[in-house]
C-alpha cells in the first residue's frame, strides 16, 4: 500500500483524530511530490541492513542517524516536545523520518495554504523539503518509532510561523511560483 494522505478538515477537535473531510478528499503521492514531499515505502524489519535504505542515505549525502521512540519513559520533556512538534513549523534543511514501528501524522501545507493530513506508518520514510510549513502528532495509537536522517551536523531547530523572511522559505516559495507561476497566501 502507498502513502495515504487526505486534505484535513477545519475542525478543533482532537488533533489526533484523523480530520478527513466528508467526503474524503485524498491526496496522491504525484501532487504530494509537486509540492516537495518525497516518500518511499521500505521494509521496517531490515532496516539494520537494509540496501534500498543504504543506498537512499548515499544518493542523498544522508550520513546522520538516530532514532527516536516516542514515549513518556523514553523522551525528556515528553509533553513538550509533542506540542512543539504539532506548532506550524520550518527547518533550514530537509526533514527525513523513517517510521519503524507505530504511526503518526504529518501535517504540511500545499500551495494553496491547505492542511494535508499524511498518515506515516512503519515502513514509510518521508522527506519534507526546507522551507514547508508543517507539524507533527500522535494518532490514538499514541506511540511510533522514527528512525532521523540528516546530511552533516543535525540540525534540529524549527522556526515557527510566520517565517516569510526566512531565506528557506524564501526559496521553497520560489521554487513553488516557478512551478505553479501564482502568487501564494503568504503570511
Ligand atoms: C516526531 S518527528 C516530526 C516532528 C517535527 O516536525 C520535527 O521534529 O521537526
Ligand atoms: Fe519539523
Amino acid at each position: 500500500m502507498a502513502i495515504e494522505a487526505w486534505l484535513m478538515d477545519e475542525s478543533n477537535e482532537d488533533p489526533r483524530l484523523p480530520h478527513r473531510r466528508n467526503p474524503n478528499k485524498s491526496v496522491s503521492l504525484d501532487q504530494l511530490a509537486e509540492f516537495g514531499v518525497l516518500y518511499w515505502k521500505l521494509n521496517p524489519t531490515i532496516y539494520e541492513n537494509d540496501e534500498e535504505l543504504a543506498k537512499i542515505r548515499e544518493d542523498r549525502g544522508y550520513n546522520y542517524m538516530d532514532l527516536l521512540d516516542l514515549c513518556p519513559e523514553k523522551v525528556e520533556n515528553y509533553e513538550q516536545k509533542l506540542k512543539n512538534f504539532y506548532t506550524e513549523h520550518i527547518h533550514q534543511d530537509e526533514e527525513i523520518r523513517y517510521c519503524l514501528e507505530g504511526s503518526g501524522y504529518f501535517d504540511v501545507r500545499d500551495k494553496d495554504d491547505r492542511w494535508i493530513r499524511i498518515l506515516i506508518k512503519a515502513g514509510d520514510l518521508i522527506i519534507l523539503p526546507a522551507g514547508i510549513y508543517h507539524r507533527f502528532t500522535l494518532d490514538p495509537s499514541n506511540y511510533v518509532k522514527l528512525m532521523r536522517l540528516f546530511k552533516g551536523e543535525p540540525v534540529w531547530t524549527a522556526y515557527n510561523r510566520p517565517q516569510e523572511d526566512n531565506p528557506a522559505r524564501k526559496e521553497y516559495i520560489k521554487g513553488l511560483t516557478e512551478k505553479f507561476g501564482v502568487p501564494l497566501a503568504t503570511h
